[in-house]
C-alpha cells in the first residue's frame, strides 16, 4: 500500500504523520454532473458575503498572475504584499493596526513574543507589531496591541527537502481566503535572504485535539460535536468554492480563538483546482443516497441564485499553469452544487479535481487514498467523517497499531460504533447515520460528493441549527485572551521525541 512508512508501535503515533508523496497526478475531464441541488437557504445570509468572495476568488486564485510584490525598503529586505480584497475583516482591528504601519511591511516591523509551534513546512510564531509602530491614541486601533501568529519557511532548507511548491500552495491558498472559520492573512512578506513570512490570525485556544483531551472521558458532548461540525462544514464548504480541497482535516488542525470560534489551519496539502461554479438545469434532486432531501421543494431549496454569480458561469479560460502547484494538476471545469432557483442549480464542488498523490494524516486519508488510486474532493467528506467520529468517541474508526494496519482498516474494515453509542439518544442516532453515510468507502457514493456541503447541512443531525448565525453562537468553550496555554501540536511531538530544534536562524531577525 502507499504510505506505509514505519513501524510505529501504538495507536497514537501514527495519526500525527503526515504524508505527501507527489506520486503522479491526473487530470480529469468530463462532463458537468447534472445531479445537483441547493444551498440550504439557512446559509444563505450571514455567509453570503464570503461565499460570494469565495466564488470571485475561486476564480482569481489560480487564474490571475501573483500580484507583483514591490521592492520597498532601502534595506531590500522589506518586500510588500498586503492582500487587499477582504470584505470579511474590513473592520478587524488587527488588521487595521498592520495597515495603520504604512503599506510597507516587514520582518522588522515585528517582535517575537515567542514560538508556538513547528510542523512539516514551517515554524510559527507569536508576534506583535514593535511598540513603536503601535498607535494607542488612534481610536480605530485596537489596545493593547493585538497578538499575530507568524509562520516562517526556510525556503532553502525547503526547496533541499523538495517541499517547496506546498509552501508556495500554502500561501496561495491563504491570499485567497477570507472567512469567518478560515485564516486571514494579514501580510505577506520575504526575509532576506531565505525566509518567508505570513502573518495570520493568533488562535489563543489551542486546538480541538487538545481541547478534546481536556473533556470528560476525551468526548465532545454532542452539542458540541454539532457546533464545531457545522463551523469546519461552512470553512469546507468555502474552500471547495474555490476549487481548493483541503485534505488535511483533522482536530490539531482546528484552532480555536479566542473567542472560541475555530479556524482551520495549514493548507500545505491543499490540493487546487480551477473551480468554475457553474448553473445546471437539473430537476433531479441532489444526491440520490440522501433520502433526507426533499424531491423537489423550490421552498426549501430557494436561495436564489444570486445575479452576482452568474457572471462566474462560464467555462473556465484565461487561466495560468504557472499558479499552479506541482501537486495541483486537476484543471476541473467544473464545480458541482449547492443552491438551485426555478429549476437551476447552482454547482461549487470541485468534483472533477484529481490527484494520485498519497496526501494526508494516516488515521484520516480516504479509502481511494489509502488503496493508492485518484482522489478528488470526496476525500473532504470523509475525513468529515472521521472528525465527528473522534469527537463524538474520542478515537477514530479505523486507528491500527501501526500505519500499515491503519491503512489496511480503511480500505477493508466495516465501520463500527463503541458498544456504549448503541443505547443511543436520537441525536447520536443521527450522528451515527451521518457519520456511516460520509465514511462510505466508494467515494461516488459517499454524502457530499455530487453536491457537495448542502447535502451534508440538510443532514437531520444539523436540523434546527442555523448555519447563516453560528458565528454569532455561542461556542462550547471560550478560552478567552492570549497567550495560548494549551499544548500545541508540537509540544506533543516534542513529548514524543519529535520535536524540531526551537531554533531557527530566523529567530536573530527581531
Ligand atoms: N494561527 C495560529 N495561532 C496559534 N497557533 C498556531 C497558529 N498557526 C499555527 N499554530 C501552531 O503552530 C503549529 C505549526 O503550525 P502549522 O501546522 O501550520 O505548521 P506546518 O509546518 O504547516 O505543520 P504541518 O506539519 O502540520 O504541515 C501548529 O501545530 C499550532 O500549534
Amino acid at each position: 500500500m502507499p504510505g506505509e512508512s514505519d513501524g510505529d508501535a501504538g495507536y497514537s503515533a501514527p495519526r500525527y504523520n503526515k504524508s505527501s508523496s507527489s506520486a503522479s497526478s491526473m487530470t480529469s475531464s468530463g462532463s458537468l454532473c447534472g445531479r445537483c441541488s441547493s444551498f440550504s437557504p439557512r446559509a444563505s445570509s450571514a455567509l453570503d458575503v464570503p461565499l460570494q468572495a469565495a466564488t470571485e476568488r475561486g476564480l482569481s486564485l489560480l487564474s490571475e498572475k501573483p500580484p507583483p510584490k514591490e521592492s520597498a525598503a532601502e534595506d531590500g529586505r522589506r518586500l510588500l504584499s498586503l492582500p487587499s480584497r477582504k470584505p470579511h475583516r474590513s473592520s478587524d482591528p488587527a488588521w487595521a493596526a498592520i495597515r495603520s504601519i504604512g503599506a510597507i511591511v516587514g520582518p522588522k516591523d515585528f517582535k517575537l513574543v515567542r514560538r508556538l509551534g513547528s510542523g512539516d513546512i514551517g515554524t510559527v510564531y507569536l508576534c506583535r507589531l514593535r511598540d513603536d509602530l503601535h498607535r494607542p491614541d488612534s481610536p480605530s486601533l485596537p489596545s493593547p496591541p493585538p497578538f499575530y501568529a507568524m509562520k516562517v519557511v526556510d525556503k532553502r532548507e525547503l526547496a533541499k527537502k523538495k517541499k517547496l511548491g506546498r509552501a508556495e500552495a500554502e500561501r496561495r491558498v491563504l491570499s485567497a481566503l477570507d472567512h469567518p472559520f478560515l485564516p486571514t492573512l494579514y501580510a505577506d512578506f520575504d526575509a532576506p535572504p531565505h525566509f518567508s513570512c505570513a502573518v495570520i490570525e493568533f488562535c489563543s485556544g489551542g486546538d480541538l485535539y487538545s481541547l478534546r483531551h481536556r473533556q470528560p472521558s476525551k468526548r465532545f458532548p454532542l452539542s458540541a460535536v454539532r457546533f464545531y461540525g457545522a463551523e469546519v462544514l461552512l470553512a469546507l464548504e468555502y474552500l471547495h468554492m474555490l476549487g481548493v480541497v483541503y485534505r488535511d482535516l483533522k482536530p490539531e488542525n482546528v484552532l480555536i480563538r479566542s473567542d472560541g470560534h475555530i479556524m482551520l489551519s495549514d493548507f500545505d496539502l491543499s490540493l487546487e483546482s480551477i473551480a468554475s461554479p457553474a448553473v445546471r438545469y437539473s430537476p433531479d434532486r441532489c444526491g440520490g443516497g440522501t433520502p433526507w432531501l426533499p424531491k423537489s421543494n423550490e421552498s426549501r431549496w430557494s436561495l436564489c441564485l444570486p445575479q452576482r454569480l452568474s457572471r462566474f458561469m462560464r467555462p473556465w479560460g484565461g487561466k495560468d499553469p504557472s499558479r499552479i502547484g506541482p501537486d495541483s494538476l486537476s484543471r476541473s471545469r467544473s464545480t458541482r452544487s449547492s443552491s438551485s432557483a426555478a429549476g437551476r442549480f447552482f454547482v461549487a464542488e470541485p468534483v472533477e479535481a484529481r490527484s494520485c498523490s498519497f496526501v494526508g494524516t494516516h488515521q484520516y486519508v480516504a479509502p481511494e487514498v489509502a488503496a493508492g488510486g485518484a482522489h478528488g474532493a470526496a476525500v473532504d467528506w470523509w475525513a468529515f467523517g472521521v472528525f465527528l467520529y473522534e469527537l463524538a468517541y474520542g478515537c477514530t474508526p479505523f486507528a491500527g497499531p501501526t500505519n500499515s494496519a491503519t491503512l489496511r482498516n480503511i480500505v477493508q474494515s466495516p465501520l463500527t460504533f463503541p458498544q456504549q453509542a448503541a443505547a443511543a439518544a436520537p441525536g447520536e442516532v443521527r450522528l451515527r447515520e451521518l457519520i456511516s453515510a460520509l465514511l462510505e468507502k466508494d467515494p461516488a457514493a459517499r454524502l457530499g460528493s455530487s453536491c457537495g456541503a448542502a447535502e451534508l447541512k440538510s443532514h437531520p443531525f444539523f436540523e434546527g441549527l442555523n448555519f447563516a448565525l453560528l458565528r454569532s453562537q455561542p461556542p462550547p468553550v471560550v478560552p478567552g485572551a492570549p497567550p495560548c496555554s494549551a499544548r500545541s501540536k508540537s509540544c506533543r511531538e516534542q513529548h514524543r521525541g519529535g520535536a524540531k530544534s526551537h531554533r531557527s536562524s530566523f529567530d536573530f531577525y527581531f
